[in-house]
Order: structure tokens, then C-alpha cells, then sequence
């Protein structure tokens, strides 16, 4: 049976002939190589978070509070990683998180993450603000599983397009993020008086939609340009959304559905009753309120709340194939990974996304082997202790 860690082998075994991976194995080392490869700006704006940016500390700072204790002598020679997530079947229990405008990392942004997940058989959610059409990037991605997320905009005549043209290109599971109806303080971003989308990056959804296109007066050109990215921001998000609301996505979209953003178990609880399939606890990457708790922390309550009723995803803060098998331990079903593929996107395209993938999984059931476990749902709070 072939596993994820033969990766390891395929390194050691092309090192014979003299070929070295091309790509760091430490994904922490990513973001410094990305720093050399990018402008200043869209180096800013990917690695950038909100305010002091003590939220994306704190979401790191919260993996190393956590250590694993290893089990031995427990018949390890078979493992198997993969899992059922809201219908999706996955190779391992890793997503491609939403990352919006990722044109401005490679010039083939969300064609090649697509194409790398596809390669992996990783399941990739596309962001409502991607720089290609949903349509461009599932055509990428093939016969493989793709998740829509929605940036649910003000007018509910284009929110429900996004919805049928998400379901039309067969995007199977819907993520609505609630954590960014509005951009945070993004010093960074601000610094460089940077935002992609008032340069017309990250729109191509909104630029193809029939609905957008017949409120600003037909397909946009340079005639109606700069009215189509005034429309784009006023029509972006909607902070008069309540939980009232989500009957709209339920009447919209037959397949599952999981609200991205969650931190309180109340809120994961609204979220139940309001008839969602899956919670995905996330700060967005420390990237909205500066001095929020740090994801991880958040996830034991959300799993103890809604654990048994809803599928709980994590991510913010996922760098390494051991913090991948810690979020599985404090109760995730699966993980999502936005920063480390984006900088393998920037360091080498395709190529780079797929590395960055594949370390992940090698390195994740490498550590889950040697602690003892063979499959992700083994996984759990006894695998781990808080650091003295
Ligand atoms: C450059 C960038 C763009 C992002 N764009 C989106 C987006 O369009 N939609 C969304 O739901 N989340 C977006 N996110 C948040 C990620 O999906 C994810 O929640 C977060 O980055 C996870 O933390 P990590 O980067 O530490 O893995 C973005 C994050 C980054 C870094
Ligand atoms: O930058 C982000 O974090 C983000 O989520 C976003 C928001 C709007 C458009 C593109 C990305």
C-alpha cells in the first residue's frame, strides 16, 4: 500500500542521483524565501495580519503550548489517513483554505493551486474573491473535489448567482465566512496604501456575473471600470446579516454547509439549530481582530459544544504536519491550510503548492506514526498535554 510519507523516500532516493527537493522540507521557512520572491505589498499583504498582529503570534504561540506524547509498540505498519468530510472523501484530513487575489503571488494563481490540489487529491475551497472565475479554476481542478466560499455580498440577487454558478461548475460543499464583512486594520496593507481589488485583482467573479454586470450597465470594460470596482466595494459585504439570515443559504444551496469564523461555542450552537453541517473555528489567520484568542484555544469548546452535531474544522495558524495532527487531537475533523501553500505558490507555482501539500501529509503521518496512531479518528486529547 503506498502511503503520504513515501515522499520521504522519493527525497532520499533522488538525493542519490544528485536532485534535492528545490523546496525547503521546514514549511516554517517558507514565508522568509516568499519575502525575497515577492514586491514589498503583496509580500505585506499575504504575511500581514490585523492591528500589533498579536492574534497571529498568539495563533503559533498556542501549537507550541501543546506537546505530543508518543505511544509505542502499537502495530503502526498499516495507516491509513483518509477521511469522509461533509460528503468529500480526502486523501488525509487537509484543505486548501480560501485565499482570495492569488494572482498577485504567481501569475497563475488559482489555476495552479487548483491544478496542485487536484494532483494530491486534496479538496481546495475557492475564495468568492479569487483573481480566476470559479468557472476557469474548477476546469483546472477536473474530476476532483472543490469546495465554494462565499463572501456573502450586500445584493442577495448576486449572492444566489454565486450559489448556482458554484453548484453549476461542481463545487459540492459551501463555506460562508463570516469573520470579514468588512477589512480589519491591516497596518501592512495600509502602510503601502495596498488593496488588490481597487487595482481590479481578485474581482474576476464579479466581472463575469450576470447579475454584477447588469447593475453596472452591461459587461464591464474601460468604460464602466472604475463604476464596477465602486459597486464591487460597496456591494462586498453585508454587516446586517444575523442568523435570521442563513435561511437564505438553506433555500439557495442543497449540499452541505459550513460558517467559517466561528470562536464562541455559543455561536457554533446558532449555527446548529440554524440547520448548518459544519463549523470551521477560524480567525481568519489573525488577519481580522487583533488581541482575539487564538484559534486553537477556541477549539475545544466549539468541539464540546457542537462536536457530536456538526463537523468542526480548524484552521489559523498551521504550519507543520505536527500541528496538523495537534488540531486533530483538540477535536478537528480536518484542518485547513491557507499561508504555507500560498508561499510555495509564490516560490515555484504548481510546483511549489504540491510540495508544500505533500511535505504536509508526509510530515503528518510520519508524526502520527511514531506517536502511535494509525488513522486521523484515533486521534484524540489523550495524545496530547499542555507544556509545563
Ligand atoms: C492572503 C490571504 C487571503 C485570504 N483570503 C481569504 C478569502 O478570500 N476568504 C476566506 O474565507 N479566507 C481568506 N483568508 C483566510 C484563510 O482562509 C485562513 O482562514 C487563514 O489564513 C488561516 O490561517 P493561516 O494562514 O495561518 O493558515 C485569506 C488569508 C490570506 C493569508
Ligand atoms: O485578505 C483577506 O484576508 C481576505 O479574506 C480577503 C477579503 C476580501 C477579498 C479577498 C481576500
Amino acid at each position: 500500500m503506498s502511503s503520504l510519507a513515501d515522499f520521504q523516500n522519493e527525497i532520499y532516493l533522488a538525493g542519490l542521483g544528485e536532485v534535492l527537493p528545490g523546496f525547503p522540507t521546514d514549511l516554517t521557512r517558507l514565508e522568509a524565501l516568499a519575502e525575497r520572491r515577492l514586491s514589498a505589498p503583496a509580500f505585506g499583504y499575504v504575511a500581514g495580519s490585523a492591528g500589533s498582529e498579536a492574534t497571529a503570534r498568539a495563533n503559533r504561540e498556542a501549537f507550541d503550548r501543546w506537546r505530543i506524547v508518543p505511544r509505542m509498540l502499537r502495530d503502526v505498519a498499516q495507516r491509513d489517513l483518509s477521511v469522509e468530510v461533509l460528503g468529500t472523501a480526502m486523501p488525509a484530513p487537509v484543505l486548501l483554505a480560501p485565499i482570495g487575489v492569488q494572482s498577485i503571488f504567481h501569475p497563475e494563481g488559482e489555476l495552479a493551486v487548483a491544478r496542485a490540489a487536484a494532483s494530491t487529491g486534496l479538496t481546495m475551497v475557492l475564495s468568492t474573491a479569487a483573481s480566476y472565475t470559479m468557472e476557469e479554476v474548477a476546469e483546472a481542478n477536473g474530476e476532483r473535489s472543490r469546495w465554494y466560499q462565499l463572501y456573502w455580498p450586500k445584493d442577495r440577487e448576486l449572492a444566489a448567482s454565486f450559489l448556482e454558478r458554484a453548484k453549476a461548475a461542481g463545487y459540492t460543499a459551501l463555506v460562508v465566512t463570516l469573520d470579514t464583512f468588512t477589512l480589519a486594520w491591516r497596518p501592512r496593507d495600509l502602510d503601502h496604501a495596498y488593496l488588490p481589488f481597487l487595482r481590479g485583482i481578485g474581482v474576476a467573479n464579479y466581472f463575469s456575473d450576470p447579475v454584477f454586470q447588469k447593475a453596472v450597465g452591461g459587461p464591464v470594460t474601460d468604460a464602466n471600470r472604475d463604476m464596477a470596482l465602486l459597486h464591487w466595494v460597496a456591494n462586498f459585504g453585508d454587516p446586517t446579516l444575523t442568523w435570521n439570515d442563513l435561511v437564505f443559504l438553506r433555500e439557495h444551496w442543497d449540499g452541505p454547509i459550513a460558517l467559517k469564523g466561528v470562536q464562541h461555542p455559543d455561536d457554533a450552537r446558532q449555527a446548529v439549530d440554524a440547520g448548518m453541517d459544519g463549523i470551521i473555528v477560524s480567525n481568519h489567520g489573525g488577519r481580522q481582530v487583533d488581541g482575539a484568542i487564538a484559534s486553537l484555544d477556541a477549539l475545544p469548546g466549539v468541539v464540546e459544544a457542537v462536536g457530536d452535531q456538526a463537523s468542526v474544522l480548524f484552521d489559523s495558524g498551521i504550519r507543520t504536519g505536527s500541528d496538523v495532527a495537534k488540531a486533530l487531537a483538540l477535536g478537528a475533523e480536518a484542518v485547513l491550510v491557507a499561508r504555507p501553500y500560498a508561499y510555495g505558490l509564490a516560490l515555484g507555482g504548481e510546483a511549489g503548492v504540491r510540495h508544500v501539500l505533500r511535505c504536509l501529509q508526509a510530515e503528518l503521518e510520519l508524526t502520527m506514526t511514531l506517536a502511535g496512531v494509525t488513522r486521523p479518528g484515533d486521534l484524540g486529547p489523550d495524545f496530547v498535554v499542555p507544556a509545563p
